[in-house]
């Protein structure tokens, strides 16, 4: 069988430098193309790449995939920044492009996803829910995709089951001490060095909390969720928000 043919953009940072160890480590793939900045996206038609996996900057990530869709290479996403526009805006490039794949995950990690989805169930059996994402200092944003992510599905959640607001008597409170307002749900971003990715999913209801809590201790716990992408993207026509997608979760 023929490997699948798989570039990297960003390919120098973090987790792109990981993830050109795992793609160049699968058996049923082969690494045909490492783009940082600057470097021309041409390269990706001349490599013959069939998938790309883009782990750069809010403000490349945008281009890079109308350039990949334009050219039918599907495209597998980690990086951050998606608001409703931006997601319209790829929309509307795919359907120019309708057998090209994208999926984005906030999160590649399993057990992160897992948490997601956890979560969203727990979310409508408690008065109160608050997120808490800690990462490492040299994160561009704030709060984390992952943590905007878990927060939309927890309301979507709520609303669906026509839960009330939140409980909150605050009346006065220095700017930011209640977190950013995310669907109503408050979201609270730590950044601290010795830190990779965490997050904390604080339900309360009448007499009990429960707390649900997912750590990534290294940028490999993002590489078995990229893979996977990889492999179910070039099958999955369209975008595909989230790699639950992928898991059968059920
Ligand atoms: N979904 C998930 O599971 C995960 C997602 N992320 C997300 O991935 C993104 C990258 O994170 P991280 O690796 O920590 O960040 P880094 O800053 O370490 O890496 C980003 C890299 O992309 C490069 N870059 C910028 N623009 C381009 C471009 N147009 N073409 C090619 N390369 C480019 C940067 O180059 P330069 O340094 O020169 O600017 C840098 O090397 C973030 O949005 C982060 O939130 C991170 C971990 C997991
Ligand atoms: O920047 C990071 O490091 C991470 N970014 C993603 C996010 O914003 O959710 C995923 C993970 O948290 C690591």
């Amino acid at each position: 069988m023929s490997k699948l043919r798989v570039a990297v953009l960003g390919a120098k940072g973090r987790i792109g430098s990981e993830a050109v160890r795992a793609v160049g480590a699968a058996a049923d793939m082969e690494l045909v193309a490492a783009l940082g900045r600057g470097d021309r996206l041409e390269t990706l038609v001349e490599s013959g790449a069939q998938v790309a996996v883009e782990l750069t900057t809010p403000a490349s990530v945008v281009g890079n995939l109308d350039f990949c869709v334009r050219h039918g290479i599907h495209a597998v996403v980690g990086t951050t920044g998606w608001t409703d526009e931006r997601l319209a805006h790829l929309r509307t490039t795919l359907e120019a492009s309708p057998e090209t794949g994208v999926l984005i995950a906030p999160n590649f990690s399993i057990g992160a996803v897992l948490t997601m989805t956890f979560a969203a169930k727990a979310a409508r059996w408690f008065e109160s829910v608050e997120v808490v994402e800690l990462h490492h200092p040299n994160k561009a944003d704030a709060p984390s995709g992952t943590a905007t992510r878990t927060a939309q599905l927890i309301a979507a959640a709520r609303a669906e089951a026509g839960c009330a607001p939140q409980p909150d008597a605050t009346v006065t409170a220095l700017e930011g001490a209640r977190g950013a307002d995310v669907d109503g749900v408050p979201v609270h971003a730590v950044r601290l060095r010795g830190l990779l990715a965490h997050q904390e999913v604080l339900l309360g209801g009448e007499g009990e909390t429960l707390t649900l809590r997912h750590d990534s201790l290294h940028h490999s716990s993002f590489m078995p969720g990229i893979l996977l992408g990889v492999r179910r993207v070039v099958d999955t026509p369209g975008l595909t928000f989230g790699l639950e997608n992928y898991l059968d979760l059920g």
